[in-house]
C-alpha cells in the first residue's frame, strides 16, 4: 500500500536517513582540523553515518583519523564542481584519493559536454574512472542535473553513466542554483528501475544539495518506495548527500533516546 512522507514514523526515518547520509564538508575553506571534527561528529551516538564526503586533499587525513576498519566510509569528489577537467586529471584524482584511502569517488560528469550532445565524452570519462576505481570502492557520478535542465538529457545521461560503470547516480554538487530536487530524482529512480529490471544491477541513488531536514528526508523515502518498492533504500544503494541534515536527524532521534538503531521507518 502506497504510503505518503507524513504517515511514517519520524524516529525511524531519521534512524534511515542517518545509515544513509554521506555528511558533507566540501566547503572551499575546509582545513584538515574540520574534516577531523566532520569525522568525529560522524560518529554519532546513534550510530555511523554512511560515509563523510570531502575534497580529495584531506583523503590521508580523514583516513589517519579514521582509522582503516571504520564504520564511516571516506567519499570523495573529483572533476569537481566544475566537470570540466582534462581525463588525465580526473584519473590522477581519482587514483590519487584511492591511494590516500578513499572508498567512494563522486565523480562529476562533463555534463557542458552532454548538453552540447556529446555522449561519448560521458561514456569515456565515466568508463576510464571506473577502471581507477577498483571494486569494492564506489563510483557514483554526479549529473548536475539543475544545470542539465533537461528532462531527457538527465535520463540520457542517468543510462549512459549506467551502462558505462556507476554505482550510483548522484544529482548535484550542491555549488549551483539547482540543486536535488523531487521530480529530478523521480526521473533518476526510473531510470534505476529499468537498468535493475534489464541488467540484474543493483545502482543506487544519491540526492545532494539542499537536503536539510528529516521532513525533506522522508520525502525522498516516499518517492523511492513508490518506485522501487517498499525495502529498498538501504546504504547500499540510497544515499544522501548534506552537509546541514545531522542536524535535525540528531534533534529528532535525542526526542526518543530509546530508538532501536535499525528497521523499517
Ligand atoms: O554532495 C553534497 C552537497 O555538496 C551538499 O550540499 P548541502 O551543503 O546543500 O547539503
Amino acid at each position: 500500500m502506497k504510503r505518503e512522507a507524513h504517515e511514517y514514523d519520524q524516529q525511524a526515518v531519521a534512524r534511515m536517513a542517518l545509515a544513509c547520509l554521506d555528511l558533507t564538508d566540501l566547503n572551499d575553506d575546509s582545513t584538515e582540523d574540520a574534516v577531523r571534527a566532520l569525522c568525529d561528529r560522524a560518529m554519532t551516538a546513534f550510530g555511523p553515518t554512511a560515509a563523510i564526503c570531502i575534497w580529495p586533499r584531506f583523503v590521508a587525513a580523514a583516513r589517519r583519523h579514521l582509522g582503516p576498519l571504520a564504520p564511516v566510509r571516506i567519499a570523495t569528489v573529483v572533476n569537481f564542481p566544475s566537470g570540466d577537467l582534462p581525463v588525465d586529471t580526473v584519473v590522477g584524482e581519482t587514483v590519487g584519493a584511492i591511494a590516500d584511502g578513499a572508498d567512494e569517488i563522486d565523480m562529476v560528469i562533463p555534463w557542458r559536454a552532454v548538453k552540447a550532445g556529446d555522449m561519448a565524452k560521458l561514456a569515456d570519462l565515466v568508463s576510464v574512472v571506473r577502471a581507477a576505481t577498483p571494486r569494492p570502492a564506489l563510483l557514483k557520478t554526479i549529473l548536475e542535473t539543475g544545470e542539465l535542465d533537461d528532462p531527457e538529457l538527465v535520463e540520457k545521461a542517468a543510462h549512459i553513466a549506467l551502462a558505462s560503470g556507476a554505482d550510483f547516480i548522484k544529482s548535484s554538487t550542491g555549488k549551483v542554483k539547482v540543486n536535488a530536487t523531487l521530480e529530478t530524482a523521480e526521473i533518476m529512480l526510473e531510470v534505476l528501475r529499468q537498468h535493475s529490471a534489464s541488467s540484474g544491477g543493483h545502482a543506487g541513488l544519491k540526492p545532494a544539495g539542499g537536503i536539510r531536514t528529516v521532513a525533506d528526508a522522508a520525502a525522498y523515502f516516499a518517492l523511492c518506495e513508490r518506485i522501487m518498492g517498499r525495502g529498498w533504500v538501504a546504504p547500499a544503494r540510497f544515499r544522501i548527500g548534506a552537509s546541514g541534515l545531522l542536524t535535525d536527524i540528531l534533534a529528532t532521534l535525542e526526542g526518543n533516546t530509546a530508538a532501536r538503531a535499525e528497521g523499517d521507518y
